[in-house]
């Protein structure tokens, strides 16, 4: 963890992914305990109410160019995480209600992709085609896809044998 803050890059990236992916599109719903008044709209007691993420995510005001995949948008010119912009991503709720596991999730996300990018190379099956339809749910789910990823320590011990790793398979499936 110690290499956490001379990582800006991956940092960038993983938020870029979060708020680009908005895999947690709308929030659990919930209700309003009394009745309300929010800029302008009267919402009375007993209304079921949840967050469009997504939108929050991909508003033209708060993002330029939402719908383009840029990590570079959460580096300041210093080239060093931008944290008041990696604040703005909602990808945890908000609330009393938010999510109690975002700090560690975040945590979980920096170690996982680190360790893998470090360990393996990806690279994508030319002979599919790539899209970013998903499937659709409490949380989005990318459509089956296949990699090739060559981890370096197996790589040089397989003498250069490729693992293929499918994506909708979990415990992770490998054939060679
Ligand atoms: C990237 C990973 C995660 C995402 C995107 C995520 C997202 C969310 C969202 C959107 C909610 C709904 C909040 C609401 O009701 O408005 C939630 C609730 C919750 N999450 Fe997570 N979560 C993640 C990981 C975790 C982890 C690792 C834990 C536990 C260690 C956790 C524990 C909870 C709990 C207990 C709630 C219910 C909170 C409440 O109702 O007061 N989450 N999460």
């Amino acid at each position: 963890m110690g290499d956490r803050p001379r990582l800006p890059l991956l940092e960038a990236f993983i938020y870029e992914t979060l708020r680009y992916s908005s895999f947690v599109p709308i929030t659990i719903p919930h209700a309003t305990t009394d009745d309300v008044e929010l800029e302008g709209f009267h919402i009375p007691k007993g209304t079921v109410v949840f967050i469009n993420q997504w939108s929050v995510n991909h508003d033209r005001s708060k993002w330029p160019d939402p719908q383009r995949f840029d990590p570079a948008r959460f580096l300041d010119a210093q080239q060093r995480l931008d944290r008041d912009q990696a604040g703005s991503v909602m990808i945890f709720s908000a609330g009393q209600r938010r999510c109690i596991g975002d700090q560690l999730s975040k945590l979980q996300l920096f170690l996982f992709t680190a360790i893998l990018l470090q360990q393996c190379s990806f690279h994508a099956n030319p002979a599919e085609h790539l899209t970013m339809d998903c499937i659709h749910g409490l949380a989005l789910k990318p459509q089956p896809f296949t990699i090739t990823a060559l981890a370096m320590c197996i790589e040089s011990l397989l003498k250069g044998g490729t693992a293929h790793l499918q994506n909708h398979a979990f415990p992770p499936r490998f054939r060679s």
